[in-house]
């Protein structure tokens, strides 16, 4: 079998870089373009030096016409840059994973506001599918465009969803209590970031409202069939990779504790990137750094009416890159697993 041909715009930032990382071990992917308009000519071994001896690539620039040699190009840019092209590429053939937010939210209106522009691409939607392959993976097959998850809403829906679909909790009232690795911000000059800011400090932002709070609210809705109330706060870590969401929500239908452990284990018991933990005990994100597994416990605390969810992921790779090749493995028909193997690095 033919490898799958792969190009990749945007590949300086973090995404970029953990994709080609992922895909060096890919047995049916190889890379064949990798775009970057300010380090164009600049070996990729060279501003990586992880990847010397792996890749024999250069950066180019963004050019459509040279993208559509491949069979799937992967946009790890910031938000509007996958719209721009998607329509030229997928009308040549070419399958589009977006690691960024331009196709995950429906409600245009709702998208623009969030993401202040507006969204140019009404018509490509037809051809698109949410990339949460635990939910959406038979859409996802069948798309020329994937919307790659957001970080927090990977980790949160995948925590959430199993309570929601089976109607145990109210789904009014619901608190997603999110923290992130600074990696999650970017490879950006931001001063925020920077060691000296957020070394040995700890906060929340965010908190009046987060673009992924529309984008999880969006998702819940259509999978449960109703209307849901979030409050989705996202706390800033002093670490570099990883997130922990503790989710929170009152029930409605009375389950036991080994009940509930029971609806995540059934859930997710075919899922090979989903983990439920042993009952009792809990994720951390050491858990899964590197790796593309989401691990989740589910706890009734002193038998009360609360249920909180832990749930772990790594945020470049089941919260970005990982999941982009989950979906590119689902899109050309692979093995779901392939070049997603990577054990979490300890300690
Ligand atoms: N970091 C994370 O944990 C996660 C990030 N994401 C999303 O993935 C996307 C990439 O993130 P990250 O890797 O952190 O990003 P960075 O911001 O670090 O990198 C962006 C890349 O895009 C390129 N780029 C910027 N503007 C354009 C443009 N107009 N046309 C073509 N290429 C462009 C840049 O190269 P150059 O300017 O040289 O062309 C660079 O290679 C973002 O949308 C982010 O929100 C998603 C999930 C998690
Ligand atoms: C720590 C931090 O800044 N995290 C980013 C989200 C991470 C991310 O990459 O989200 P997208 O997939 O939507 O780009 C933020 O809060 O905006």
């Amino acid at each position: 079998m033919q490898k799958v041909k792969v190009g990749i715009v945007g590949g300086t930032g973090y995404t970029g870089v953990e994709l080609l990382r992922l895909l060096a071990n890919h047995p049916q992917a190889e890379v064949s373009m990798i775009t970057s308009r300010s380090e164009e000519g600049v070996a990729v071994a060279d501003m990586y030096p992880n990847l010397r001896g792996i890749y024999d690539l250069q950066f180019t620039q963004p050019d459509s016409e040279k993208l559509k040699s491949c069979d799937i190009v992967f946009f790890a840019t910031p938000h509007g840059v996958a719209m721009s092209m998607a329509d030229d590429l997928t009308s040549a053939g070419v399958k589009v994973i977006d690691l960024a937010a331009d196709f995950r939210i429906e409600d245009l209106d709702v998208w623009s506001k969030w993401y202040g522009m507006p969204h140019t691409e009404a018509k490509l939607f037809d051809k698109v599918c949410y990339g949460l392959p635990e939910y959406f993976r038979d859409n996802i097959a069948k798309a020329m465009i994937i919307a790659n998850p957001g970080c927090y809403p990977t980790s949160v829906l995948l925590g959430l969803l199993p309570l929601l679909k089976a109607g145990v909790i109210d789904p009014s009232n619901i608190i997603a209590d999110g923290k992130s690795g600074v990696s999650g911000a970017g490879r950006g000059a931001n001063v925020a970031m920077l060691g000296a800011e957020m070394s040995e400090s700890f906060k929340a932002y965010g908190v009046s409202g987060h673009r992924h709070l529309p984008e999880m609210k969006e998702k819940l809705t259509q999978l449960s069939g109703g209307e849901v109330g979030l409050t989705f706060v996202p706390h800033l870590v002093p670490m570099v990779r990883g997130m922990e969401n503790s989710i929170y929500a009152t029930m409605k239908t009375d389950m036991s504790q080994a009940e509930l452990q029971q609806l995540f284990e059934e859930t997710y018991k075919n899922e090979p990137f989903v983990d439920v933990m042993p009952a009792g005990s809990l994720p951390e994100t050491r858990m899964v750094k590197g790796s593309n597994m989401c691990r989740l416990a589910v706890y009734r605390p002193q038998g009360s009416s609360q249920v909180v969810v832990t749930s772990v992921i790594d945020n470049l790779v089941k919260g970005a890159a990982g999941q982009a090749v989950q979906n590119m493995n689902i899109l050309f028909g692979l093995e779901e697993t392939l070049g997603l193997t990577q054990v979490a690095l300890l300690p």
